[in-house]
Parts: C-alpha cells; sequence; structure tokens
C-alpha cells in the first residue's frame, strides 16, 4: 500500500476519506476521537501545501439529507483540533461542494457534507455506486483512504473512487493495520474475543471464523439475545435477530466441538422501557437470571454475575480483542456492564485492543485512560472482518 509520502500533494486538491461517524447528543459530539484520530493525516497534507477536502458518513441517512445526520458539527470540531479554519460544504457533490473545494487555496480544508445524503454512497448497484464515485471524482486529484473504521463497507467512497483517482492510504490506516496485523500472526493465548453491541446482524457472521480463531469468546450486549434464544430462552422485547438464531445454534455445537469456550451471560439488567438517554431519569431496571427474562422487558446490560464471571475469564488472557458495549452504556443505569469489562482488561495481564465507535467512546467516556489499553481501534465492524481474515474493499482498493 502507499502511504502519502509516495504522493506529490503540493498545490493538489486531496479528498481525504475519513471516518468522521462520532456520537452525538443533538449537535453536540459527547466524543471525538474518530476527529482526533484522523487529525494528524489532515495536519500533514495541509503543511505540506495541499488543498484538503474531508468526506465522511454520519450514521445511517437513509440516501436523502437529514438535519439530524449532518457532519456540521464534526468540521467544526476539526477545525478546533487543526487550529484553522475549515470550510463546509452543504451538500457532497453539488453546487455548494463544487464553489467550496473550488475556492480552496493550498494549506485549506473543507468538510463535505454526510456522504450518505446520497444514494449512490450505498447502493449495491455498482452502475448507481460508480456514477456517484464519478461526481466525488470530479472534486479531486488525489484520494487518501483513511476511514479505517469504513473499510469493510464496499460503498463509493470507500471502494469505487480510490479506482478513479490516483491513491494512497493515510496514517491512520496504516497504524491500525499494523496493530491488527500482528493479532492475526502473532497472537499470546488464551486468545479472548468479547463481542456486546447493537450492530447485531453485521456482527454475529463475524463468529463463524473467529470459532476457528480464539479460544473463548464473551458476549454481552445486544448481541447476546439471538444466543439466548437459540438456547431456547425467552428474551421478551430485547434485541433480537431472529433469522440468525439457527446460525448461533450451529455457532454454539462448532464452538464445543473445537473446545472454544463459548460464554453467555447467566443475568441481565431488564426494563419494560428503553431509558431517556437525553435525561438520563433513573431506569430503575431489575436483574434476572438469563433464562427467566419476562416477556415485556428487554435486556439492557449484564447483571452483576455475568460481570464477575466475564472478569475471571479475562483475568488469565494473554490476547483481548473487545468489540462492542456489554449494556446501553449512554445510561448511568446500564454502563456497569461495559465498566466491569473495561476494568477487568485493564487488570488482566494480556495486550488489549478495544475497537468500535461506541466501544472507545464508552472507554473513554467512562473516564478510563485510554492509553492504559494496547490499542484503541477507530473501527468495530471493520477490525472485526479483519482479524476474520476477510478482503476488505476498502484496503483492497487501496492496495491496487
Ligand atoms: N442490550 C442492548 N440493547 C440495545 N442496545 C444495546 C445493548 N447493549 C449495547 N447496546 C448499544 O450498542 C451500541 C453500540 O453498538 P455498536 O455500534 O455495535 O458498537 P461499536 O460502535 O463499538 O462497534 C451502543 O449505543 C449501546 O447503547
Ligand atoms: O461506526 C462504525 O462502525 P462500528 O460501529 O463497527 O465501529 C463505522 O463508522 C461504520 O459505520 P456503519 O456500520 O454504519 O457502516
Amino acid at each position: 500500500m502507499k502511504t502519502i509520502d509516495d504522493l506529490q500533494v503540493a498545490g493538489q486538491r486531496v479528498f481525504v476519506r475519513a471516518d468522521l461517524n462520532v456520537p452525538l447528543d443533538g449537535t453536540t459530539i459527547t466524543d471525538d476521537g474518530r476527529i482526533r484520530a484522523v487529525a494528524p493525516t489532515i495536519a500533514k497534507l495541509v503543511e505540506r501545501g495541499a488543498r484538503v477536502i474531508v468526506a465522511s458518513h454520519l450514521g445511517r441517512p437513509k440516501g436523502a439529507p437529514d438535519p439530524a445526520f449532518s457532519l456540521a458539527p464534526a468540521a467544526a470540531r476539526l477545525g478546533e483540533i487543526l487550529g484553522q479554519d475549515v470550510a463546509f460544504a452543504a451538500d457532497t457533490v453539488g453546487e455548494s461542494a463544487r464553489a467550496v473545494t473550488a475556492g480552496l487555496a493550498d494549506g485549506q480544508v473543507a468538510v463535505l457534507e454526510n456522504l450518505r445524503f446520497n444514494a449512490g454512497e450505498t447502493s449495491k448497484d455498482d452502475a448507481e455506486r460508480g456514477a456517484f464515485a464519478e461526481q466525488l471524482a470530479g472534486l479531486a486529484d488525489l484520494y487518501v483512504g483513511d476511514g479505517f473504521g469504513a473499510v469493510h463497507r464496499k460503498h463509493a467512497s470507500v471502494y469505487d473512487l480510490p479506482k478513479r483517482l490516483p491513491h494512497a492510504a493515510g496514517d491512520l490506516i496504516a497504524t491500525e493495520v499494523g496493530v491488527l496485523k500482528k493479532l492475526t500472526e502473532d497472537v499470546k493465548r488464551p486468545y479472548v474475543v468479547a463481542l456486546g453491541g447493537a450492530k447485531v446482524s453485521d456482527k454475529l457472521a463475524v463468529i463463524d471464523q473467529l470459532i476457528e480463531k480464539a479460544d473463548r469468546i464473551l458476549v454481552g450486549g445486544g448481541m447476546a439475545y439471538t444466543f439466548l434464544k437459540a438456547k431456547g430462552h425467552e428474551v421478551g422485547i430485547s434485541l433480537l435477530q431472529e433469522d440468525q438464531v439457527p446460525a448461533c445454534l450451529e455457532y454454539l455445537a462448532r464452538a464445543e466441538k473445537r473446545g472454544v469456550e463459548f460464554v453467555l451471560p447467566v443475568d441481565v439488567l431488564v426494563s419494560a422501557e428503553f431509558p431517556d438517554l437525553k435525561t438520563k431519569a433513573p431506569a430503575h431496571p431489575d436483574t434476572v437470571a438469563a433464562d427467566a427474562i419476562p416477556a415485556d422487558k428487554e435486556g439492557l446490560d449484564i447483571g452483576p454475575k455475568t460481570r464477575e464471571l466475564y472478569a475471571a475469564k479475562l483475568a488469565d488472557a494473554g490476547t483481548v480483542f473487545w468489540n462492542g458495549p456489554m449494556g446501553v452504556f449512554e445510561h448511568p443505569d446500564y454502563a456497569g456492564g461495559t465498566q466491569a469489562v473495561a476494568q477487568a482488561l485493564l487488570d488482566s495481564p494480556a495486550f488489549t485492543v478495544v475497537g468500535g465507535g461506541d466501544s472507545a467512546a464508552a472507554v473513554r467516556l467512562l473516564g478510563f485512560d485510554e492509553t492504559a489499553f494496547g490499542h484503541i481501534s477507530t473501527g468495530g465492524g471493520a477490525s472485526l472482518e479483519y482479524l476474520e481474515g476477510k478482503t476488505l474493499p476498502g484496503l483492497a482498493a487501496l492496495e491496487d
């Protein structure tokens, strides 16, 4: 893979595909880790006299503009971090984007509006994605891929655009790949993978391959309920991927056959309602055994016995990869499971990698020192698919 050092960037319009998909409370960024992670690449390009065009997705808007998913707050934060004005285009490839990018002088930076306001960005149709990539290519001379959190997506700005412009990997991608590569080549055992979070359908599939690589798999967060259902338990109104119940049964059986320890929650915190993340009003959850979730309740965190069990399963690890919060950590009543697992990682002698936008944010928001972990990755799904051994579209496109 070429790096920025292989490109002559002075005076050139350089398109940087970043992952500025940060957690927001309205228009307030609650954790800016992903912006800080890509800022050094942008600063390097600025210093070398490039005209930098930064693009990213934020959230999952439905292919049309939606003010709730505007990148304007992220652009403003990037300006503060860089210590210079950052222009913002009110669209991605329209009149505003053309005017703002054409007006850039050497060393100036612009951020485009959310890529996913355009249906072409995420389209499954190659021609539709290609047409959008052509429009993006018209804005720039060079491409730098540095949105590690999105390299597992076969999207126009990630996969099709680098095929149309001279390209290189940014410094964040180079660092992320360097650390994860070590985890695939030289892993100290026992290798424990902890999975949680809410992107259940995406991430259940990676377990298929992880069974071949890990010694122990701990499942919490929204991921746990499809497994509990597979074991025949009532899961109430918890997050559930019904169509993957048979796959979960197969994973459990295969893990047992291969001697991989598969650990599920033994107790959970439940409530009839999803908590109010804005007011953070007390939620008064009940603690119930994992095989006794009431039909009208939803599991929102792992319970105290599970926290102890998972801490014990992490204590003797040689390597830990953790993606996905153990509960709805954004509310204090459901942050305890995530807090306990983060603390167990710090207490274990293992080399620890925490991956994912929300997982990394959780670690910082719960007050942990991020430098105490081996590596905090900006990508959750991306790291998991890398560790699975999959070819990632956004990395393959940079290698071509
Ligand atoms: N039991 C649960 N039910 C619903 N949502 C959950 C549950 N546990 C965790 N979550 C949510 O998962 C989200 C993060 O999931 P995900 O995006 O998969 O993680 P990451 O960004 O770290 O890869 C958080 O917003 C958290 O509130
Ligand atoms: O937040 C992200 O991934 P993650 O939750 O797996 O860390 C990336 O920005 C990718 O977003 P997507 O899962 O909507 O494609």
